[in-house]
């Protein structure tokens, strides 16, 4: 199975300091949207494994999440793909849960779901937390230079991280 798995913010929409609140703050990286179209029509399974704590802080709630996924599924969709499972972590920091990044429990449940092995599944996030989730799981680490990229690499990366500019590159890479 060809399965990707992405972060969400900074590397499908724009991020931003203050968490993404609304639809109307979800503001889509256009390049992002016809990656993962192209990626899904070439067969590819596209997952999303997102931390979501601004649900636990009281700056949004489930049913708009829900509504800011709704939107990136009629967007890929408009484009002739289709997005798989999105995993959230609705925790806060202090929450103590498995599926916060830079811990796996999202990585793990989205295997489970498709019932495949991680090892060597690429997961493409633009913190260091989510090369850290990867790496927990024998998934290949990939970093994108979008959203909070450019501040990760800025430290030194874990061995074996892989860079690229933005999704639509690493969508040309696996699609070459
Ligand atoms: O990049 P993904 O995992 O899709 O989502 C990240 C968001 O949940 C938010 O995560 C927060 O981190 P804290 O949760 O406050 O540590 C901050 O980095 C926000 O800027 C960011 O929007
Ligand atoms: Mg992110
Ligand atoms: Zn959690």
């Amino acid at each position: 199975m060809k399965l990707l798995i992405l972060d969400r913010d900074g590397v499908i929409n724009q991020d931003s300091d203050d968490y993404i609140k609304s639809v109307e703050e979800w503001i889509p990286i256009p390049s992002a949207i016809a990656a993962i179209a192209r990626l899904s029509q070439a067969g590819w399974t596209v997952a999303v494994a997102t931390n979501q704590s601004g649900i636990a802080r009281g700056y949004y709630d489930l049913a708009t999440l829900d509504a800011m996924h709704a939107r990136l599924r009629q967007l890929v969709a408009e484009q002739g793909g289709e997005l798989g499972v999105i995993q959230f972590c609705p925790h806060g920091p202090d929450d103590g849960c498995d599926c916060r990044k830079p811990r796996p429990g999202m990585l793990l449940r989205i295997a489970e779901h498709y019932g495949v092995d991680l090892a060597g599944t690429w997961f493409v996030g633009d913190s260091r937390g989510d090369l850290d989730a990867a790496l927990a799981v024998d998934c290949q680490p990939v970093l994108v230079k979008t959203g909070k990229g450019e501040r990760t690499l800025a430290k030194p990366l874990p061995a074996g991280t892989l860079v690229f500019d933005d999704l639509a590159a690493v969508a040309t890479h696996l699609l070459q």
